[in-house]
């Protein structure tokens, strides 16, 4: 509701655009150029808001009035609260200005106005940089990643699973390597966040050869680890902040389909498949599909797949709502990333303000259903069932 409320009163901020006169001047310099920060509250959010604070003064543009206002604002609410000084006399067109400005977020917390800060620099500093410099004309690959290809590019980060020759099965590395990602991601210019496979298929889920390396602590230690790094792994979409998206180049095993519950669009080709064939491995459900595919393809639909391990096409998981839009594989990445460019176009704030809108309410149960999901499979793993059919893989696939 807050937020809801706070739209309106942004609103008659944006009235100050009739101030044409305001000057620049030091008075209405960005706050964060005259007061000091409090150290004391030190968690991620402040580190960033810090930092924020710094990239204020190397901006090489002037951002304007509005944006200073804006700024001046968000500040001051994070760092004070909501306005709490007397509204200044009319013909104090400058501080009038400010405290218009602050009054106007209303009682938005602190957190959410240290958050809007870190972001609107954010966003300040990617087109001061883009129009003092010449763009690099390939993509801005990001190095340190082994078994992904990330590039940021259209205020798009691209995460591509890149293990083609084990048709981008999820190995260790891969699950720490995506968590590391995705933390880089809820911090960067992006507006939005989009998973993709290299080669013909989107993922072959959980490396079954992940099952092999068999610590001192023997094969307890190793089920522990496991649903430790699940647990983990999972909480990272449970909780990531901007808009996720899927772009489903083929077929998809497992836990890369089970996840495209916590995704907020799922693009996929015709050729693509979506299979969790958990009970023939002797698994249960992960990625919270439990509680999600249920939700979004009713009872029926969901145990088809999650118990009896059906194996939907493109236009299947369309018509149970897992899927967005189904493309044909001929045009399916000129279609999806013309499209995904113009999203990637929208405001970034209201774009995660929603996202947070439509989630937040189900979070905490999603996170004590991944708690639940990787705790029972913690067990599974030690069954006979399940070492018997991952065995069975990789005995099918052993070189002789
Ligand atoms: C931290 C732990 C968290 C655990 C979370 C739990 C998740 C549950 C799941 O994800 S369950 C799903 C597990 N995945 C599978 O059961 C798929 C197994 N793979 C296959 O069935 C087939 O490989 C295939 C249908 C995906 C593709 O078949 P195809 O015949 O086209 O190709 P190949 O089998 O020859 O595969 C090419 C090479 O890739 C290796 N490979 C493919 N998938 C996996 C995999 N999931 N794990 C390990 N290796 C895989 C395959 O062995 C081939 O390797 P090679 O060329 O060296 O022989």
């Amino acid at each position: 509701m807050a937020v809801v409320g706070l739209s309106g009163r942004l609103a008659r901020c944006y009235c100050l655009r009739a101030v044409r006169s305001l000057p620049v001047c030091s008075s209405l310099r960005v706050p964060a150029l005259q007061l000091h920060v409090s150290k004391t509250a030190m968690g991620a959010s402040q580190k960033d808001f810090e930092s924020a604070v710094n990239q204020v003064k190397l901006l090489k543009k002037d951002p304007g009035n509005e944006v200073k206002l804006k700024l001046y604002a968000l500040y001051k609410q994070a760092t004070e609260g909501p306005c709490n000084t007397p509204k200044p006399g009319l013909f104090d067109l400058i501080n009038k200005a400010k405290w218009d400005a602050w009054n106007a977020l209303g009682d938005l917390p602190k957190e959410t106005a240290r958050q809007n800060y870190v972001d609107l620099v954010s966003g300040l500093r990617s087109s001061s940089d883009s129009s003092s410099q010449v763009k690099p004309e390939a993509d801005k690959k990001q190095a340190g990643y082994e078994t992904l290809v990330i590039t940021s590019e259209d205020h798009i980060t691209k995460i591509m699973l890149n293990r083609p020759a084990k048709k981008n099965a999820l190995n260790t590395q891969m699950y720490q390597e995506i968590m590391l990602a995705l933390e880089a991601a809820s911090k960067d210019d992006s507006t939005i966040t989009v998973f993709t496979g290299s080669g013909d298929y989107y993922s072959s889920g959980n490396d079954l050869t992940n099952f092999t390396d068999i610590p001192p602590g023997g094969v307890e230690e190793k089920a522990k680890n496991g649903a430790i790094l699940l647990r983990d792994f999972v909480d990272c979409f449970i909780d990531f902040p901007k808009p996720l998206v899927a772009v489903v180049n083929g077929p998809a095993v497992g836990i890369s389909v089970t996840v495209l519950g916590l995704f907020d669009l799922v693009y996929a080709s015709d050729r693509a498949t979506f299979h969790t064939p958990f009970s023939h491995l002797g698994q249960t459900p992960e990625g919270c599909s439990s509680y999600t595919f249920p939700k979004i393809m009713g009872l029926a639909k969901a145990v088809e797949m999650l118990i009896f391990g059906k194996k939907l096409t493109a236009g299947e998981a369309y018509a149970q709502g897992l899927v967005t839009e189904v493309f044909p594989d001929s045009t399916f990445e000129k279609e999806v990333w013309t499209r995904l460019k113009a999203y990637s176009k929208l405001p970034r704030n209201a774009m995660r303000i929603s996202k947070q809108i439509i989630r937040n309410h189900e979070k905490e149960k999603l996170h004590a259903i991944n708690a639940e999901e990787s705790s029972i499979l913690q067990e599974r793993w030690l069954s006979d069932e399940c070492v018997n059919a991952v065995m069975n893989f990789l005995s099918q696939k052993a070189k002789l």
